[in-house]
């Protein structure tokens, strides 16, 4: 059986998580995890985790990192036959540690994409709350304006994807992220990916997965040790 793959995705908002993380899933077979999904699940279903989580989401804060832990640690241990890409988590270094604790990743991509790309994304990004799915007008604008393919129902903006919040965003991801960036690249796992357009991006992200999924059954049996 072929081993099971376990991979992290960080990068700003609007950097593409999500638009990569979903081309991951279809090309690889992974299961595509997104912290965001999890929360909204939580908060549909009223949990208790979710009641929690939805008055710090509400004020565009960071959910505290223990309601972190305590929402995804326990499905990341009922995935142990499954392998997964995780998008949004971890966010800081006490979720990184805590994830550590709980599993071995094999890989962790992060997206260093400029501001102002940033900045023209998330300021054209519509989203249709109930699922998550995300357009933008030019990048892949939905079939009718404004409404989501698959259920028709209107999409939104978020507040916090305009400009004027956007500077404080990024400020914080920088904040929170470097040292949790810093822990990947000493375990020698980092893989950082730069440019404007994930279609350019893509390419090399397929190459780095392709060698990492299909040769880890190859070198289980041939024993071959890893660098
Ligand atoms: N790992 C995390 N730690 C703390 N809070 C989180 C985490 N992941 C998500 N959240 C909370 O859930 C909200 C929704 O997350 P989601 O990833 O869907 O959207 P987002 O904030 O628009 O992020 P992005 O713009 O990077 O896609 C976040 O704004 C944040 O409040
Ligand atoms: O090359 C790209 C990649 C993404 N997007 C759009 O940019 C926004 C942010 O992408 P995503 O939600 O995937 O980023 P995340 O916040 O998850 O990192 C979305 O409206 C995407 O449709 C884009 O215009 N060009």
């Amino acid at each position: 059986m072929a081993k099971l793959f376990r991979a992290v995705i960080m990068g700003p908002p609007g950097s593409g998580k999500g638009t990569i993380s979903e081309r991951i899933a279809q090309s690889f077979g992974l299961k595509h995890l997104s912290s965001g999904d999890f929360l909204r699940e939580n908060i549909a279903a009223n949990t208790e985790a979710g009641v929690l989580a939805k008055t710090y989401i509400e004020r565009g804060l960071m959910v505290p990192d223990h309601v972190m832990t305590r929402l995804l640690l326990p499905r990341l241990e009922e995935m142990t036959r499954h392998s997964w890409l995780m998008d949004g988590f971890p966010c800081t270094l006490a979720q990184a540690k805590a994830l550590n604790s709980t599993c071995d990743l094999d890989l962790v991509i992060s997206l260093n994409i400029p501001y102002e790309t940033l900045k023209d994304r998330l300021s054209d990004r519509w989203i249709h709350p109930a699922s998550g799915r995300v357009y933008n007008m030019g990048f892949n604008p939905p079939r009718v304006q404004g409404r989501d393919d698959l259920s028709g129902e209107p999409l939104i903006q978020h507040d916090n994807d305009q400009p004027e919040a956007l500077v404080a965003r990024l400020r914080h991801y920088k904040d929170v992220a470097k040292p949790v960036i810093d822990l990947y690249k000493s375990k020698g796992i980092l893989h950082t990916f730069s440019g404007t357009e994930t279609d350019r991006i893509w390419p090399y992200i397929n190459s780095l997965l392709s060698t990492k999924i299909l040769s880890r059954p190859e070198m289980d049996t041939q024993h071959i040790p890893m660098p």
